[in-house]
This record gives structure tokens, sequence and C-alpha cells, in this order.
């Protein structure tokens, strides 16, 4: 579903990505590891547009990434989470999470100014969808608060129901264990799994947290210095000597 082949990405001097290629296949959680420096935020801007590569291609569903313009990367059913979460604050939970819908039904500028019957028809039914989407994360109890002042493990949830809001088919989630407790990093993942199988998505996780990687992704990408060093089943990329050697350093 997602093939990406030989990406080659030169800042100056600098190579942040040396020809990498793997896919993500339907339906599944692809982690992507790799000590810090790897390349693996690259490799996710790369995918999202921000970046466009030196070399090389992707592809999702057959449509070529590289010839779309960034607002029109999630309209072709990629979303995202990040790292340090991008919510408004000071909207609550259920408008934070209704923004995620914004790619596929936002209502025209002139139809807005008109308060059309449209406008919240369309209105409506999104508020009802996001209401769906908080229960099944568990948060509907929160909808009405805004979304400043709650646990850093909880707007982790609120960032995964906006995400899901643009009915993703390819979920790209940035570091979501990073800041969460042992117990939060499990419980999020548990929820991965049922909302994939609640939304049905294929999702690139890069995570540092390997009990997070083990648990979640049935397929794993290590990469080292902008290269792919292994690319496999978490057990076989977890034992692997060049992804040990990576992570404990090399012997002289
Ligand atoms: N905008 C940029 N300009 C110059 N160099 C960059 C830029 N972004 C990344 N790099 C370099 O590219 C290489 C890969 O960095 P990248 O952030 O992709 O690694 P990473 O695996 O995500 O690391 P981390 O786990 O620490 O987030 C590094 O050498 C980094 O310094």
């Amino acid at each position: 579903m997602l093939e990406i082949q030989n990406l080659v990405l030169r800042f100056g001097g600098i190579t942040a990505l040396e020809g990498v290629s793997f896919t993500v296949a339907d339906d599944e959680i692809c982690g992507l590891i790799g000590p810090n420096g790897a390349g693996k935020t690259s490799l996710f801007n790369c995918v999202t547009r921000v970046y466009l590569p030196t070399e090389g291609t992707i592809t999702y569903d057959g449509q070529d990434l590289l010839a779309l313009r960034r607002h029109q990367v999630v309209q072709k059913g990629i979303a995202r989470t990040f790292q340090n979460l991008a919510l408004f604050p000071s909207l609550t939970v259920l408008e934070n999470t209704m923004v995620g819908a914004h790619s596929r039904s936002t209502p025209g500028l002139l139809a807005c100014a008109l308060s059309w019957p449209t406008t919240h028809r369309v209105r409506r039914e999104l508020e009802s969808e996001a209401w769906y989407v908080l229960e099944e994360l568990g948060l509907a109890d929160l909808a009405h608060s805004p979304a400043h002042g709650h646990p850093f493990g909880t707007l982790k949830r609120v960032e995964l129901a906006r995400a899901l809001m643009s009915r993703p088919s390819l979920m790209l989630l940035d570091e979501p264990a990073g800041g969460l407790t042992h117990a939060e990093v499990h419980e999020l993942s548990e929820l991965i799994l049922r909302m994939r199988s609640t939304f049905g998505f294929s999702a690139l996780l890069v995570e540092h947290h390997m009990g997070m990687v083990m648990g979640t992704c049935d397929h794993v990408v290590a990469m080292d210095f902008g290269r792919t060093i292994a690319d496999g089943t978490p057990r076989e990329v977890q034992q692997s000597p060049a992804v040990i050697d990576a992570y404990l350093g090399r012997t002289a």
C-alpha cells in the first residue's frame, strides 16, 4: 500500500536518507526504529511532503505521493499525530476532534458566511461522528472541556481522535509513547490495536519505546545513518546483529 523506494534526502553536505526502501502493507502496523539521527523523522517528513526527497519514489495506493502538495496528502487518506502534540489548547476536546475532518468536509467560505442550512447540517453530522470517535476512545466525558489542563496521556488520545476524524487509511504515528508512563504506553498500544480493528487502517509508527514496538507492530524496519539495516518481524529485527550493534555501539 505504501511503497518507499530508494529514498535519498540531502541537506547540503548532510545525507539524512541514503537509499531507503520498504513497504507497509494494507492493515499492517509497521514500526520504524533506529538510534537518534538515524533518519526516521526525515522519512516521515518525506511521506507527509514536508520535505521533497532528492531521489527516490513514494507511492501510496498506486498514487505518486511526491506529485502531491502537502495539503493533498491528507485528502488521500494519510493522517498523522505529532510527537509534541499539535492541539488547540483553548478549543474543547470535541472541537479539536472535529478539526480532523476539515480535509474532507469543510463547507465553503461563502456557505459559512451566509450560514446556509447545509453548513449547519454538515456541522451536525461532523459533531455526531466526533462523539462516536470520542466514545470509542473513552473521551466522551471530557468532550466539552478545553484541551489545556488535561494530562499528556489524555491529550495523546485526543490527537488520535482528531487523526481518526479524517477517516485515514494510513496513520503516521510520531513517537506516540514519548512522555508516557509505562502503564499509559501499554494502554496506548492496546488502544491503537483496538482502533485498527474498529476503523481499519494501516500505520507507520516511529518509536523508541521497544515495548510498544514489540507489542503493537506486525512488521519493523530499523534504520541507522540514513539506511535500512533490518526489515522483518519484530522478533527478527530485535535479534538482528546490525540492530544490536546500532543500539549498543560498535566495538573497536
Ligand atoms: N532540516 C535539516 N537540516 C539539516 N540536517 C537535518 C535536518 N533534518 C535532519 N537533519 C539531519 O539528518 C539526519 C537524520 O535526522 P532525523 O531527525 O531524521 O533522525 P531521527 O532518526 O528522527 O532522530 P531522532 O530519533 O533523534 O528524532 C541527522 O544527521 C540530522 O542532523
